[in-house]
C-alpha cells in the first residue's frame, strides 16, 4: 500500500524550513510521497493574520516546482472552515482507500495536539512523524506513544511569522523563501 505523508499547514508563506521538512519526509524516510495540504483556516489561529488561501497555494506551487515526490493539495478548500484535520483525514480516506496516510507535523503542533478536534482518534488511527522545533520540546506523555515517531533532523529556528515581520519592516528575506516565492510576495505587495 503506498504511504503518503500529509504535511498540513497554513503556509503563510511557505518557507525554506517547510521545504526541507517536506523533502526529508518524501525522500529520506519510508514514505512514497508527501502532500502539502494548504489549510484555509487553522482553528487555533486568528483569521486576520492569514492571507487569501489562493495566494498561499500559488506560493506553495511555485516553491514545489522542482520538488520530487511532493505536491500541494487543495482538499481543504472545499471543506467547511475552520479546517479540522480529523474531518480532512476522514474525507481523504474515503477518496483514496488505496493509500495509507501518515501525518507530518512540527513539534509545536504536537504541543497543542490536545486542543485539536477528536485528537484521541487521530492518535488511535494515524502514525505521526514529528519534526523537532526549537523551543517546543515533545510533551513527555507523547514521547513514547506508539503513534509517534520523532525524526532525527536538524533544528531550524525560523517561521512564517519571522518572514511576515521581516517583510513588514522592509528587511531582506532572500533564501528564507525560494526566489520564485520572493518575487511573488514583492510583485503582489503581500505582508506589507
Ligand atoms: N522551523 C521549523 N521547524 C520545524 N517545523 C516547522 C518549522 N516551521 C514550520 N514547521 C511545521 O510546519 C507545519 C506548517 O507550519 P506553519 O505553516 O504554521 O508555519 P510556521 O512557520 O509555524 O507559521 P507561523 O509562524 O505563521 O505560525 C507545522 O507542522 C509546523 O510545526
Ligand atoms: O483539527 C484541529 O482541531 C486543528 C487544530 C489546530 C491546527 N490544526 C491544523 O494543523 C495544521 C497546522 O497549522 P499551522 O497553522 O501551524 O501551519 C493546519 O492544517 C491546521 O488546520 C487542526
Amino acid at each position: 500500500m503506498p504511504k503518503t505523508g500529509l504535511f498540513f499547514g497554513s503556509f503563510n508563506p511557505i518557507h525554506t524550513g517547510h521545504l526541507i521538512i517536506a523533502n526529508y519526509m518524501a525522500n529520506h524516510t519510508d514514505l512514497d510521497e508527501v502532500w502539502l495540504v494548504v489549510s484555509p483556516h487553522n482553528p487555533l489561529k486568528k483569521k486576520d493574520t492569514i492571507i487569501n488561501m489562493y495566494d498561499r497555494l500559488e506560493m506553495a506551487n511555485l516553491a514545489l516546482e522542482h520538488a520530487e515526490n511532493i505536491r500541494s493539495s487543495t482538499i481543504e478548500f472545499s471543506l467547511p472552515q475552520p479546517s479540522y484535520t480529523i474531518d480532512t483525514l476522514i474525507n481523504l480516506r474515503e477518496k483514496h482507500p488505496e493509500k495509507q496516510f501518515v501525518l507530518i507535523m512540527g513539534s509545536d503542533n504536537l504541543v497543542s495536539l490536545k486542543k485539536w478536534k477528536n485528537y484521541e482518534i487521530i492518535l488511535r488511527d494515524y502514525q505521526i512523524l514529528v519534526y523537532p522545533r526549537p523551543d517546543y520540546p515533545v510533551p513527555p506523555e507523547l514521547e513514547n506513544h506508539p503513534a509517534i515517531t520523532i525524526t532525527d533532523t536538524p533544528l531550524m529556528e525560523f517561521s512564517s511569522t519571522f518572514i511576515r515581520d521581516a517583510v513588514k519592516n522592509g528587511k531582506n528575506i532572500r533564501y528564507f523563501v525560494p526566489d520564485s516565492v520572493l518575487a511573488f510576495i514583492e510583485n503582489k505587495g503581500l505582508y506589507r
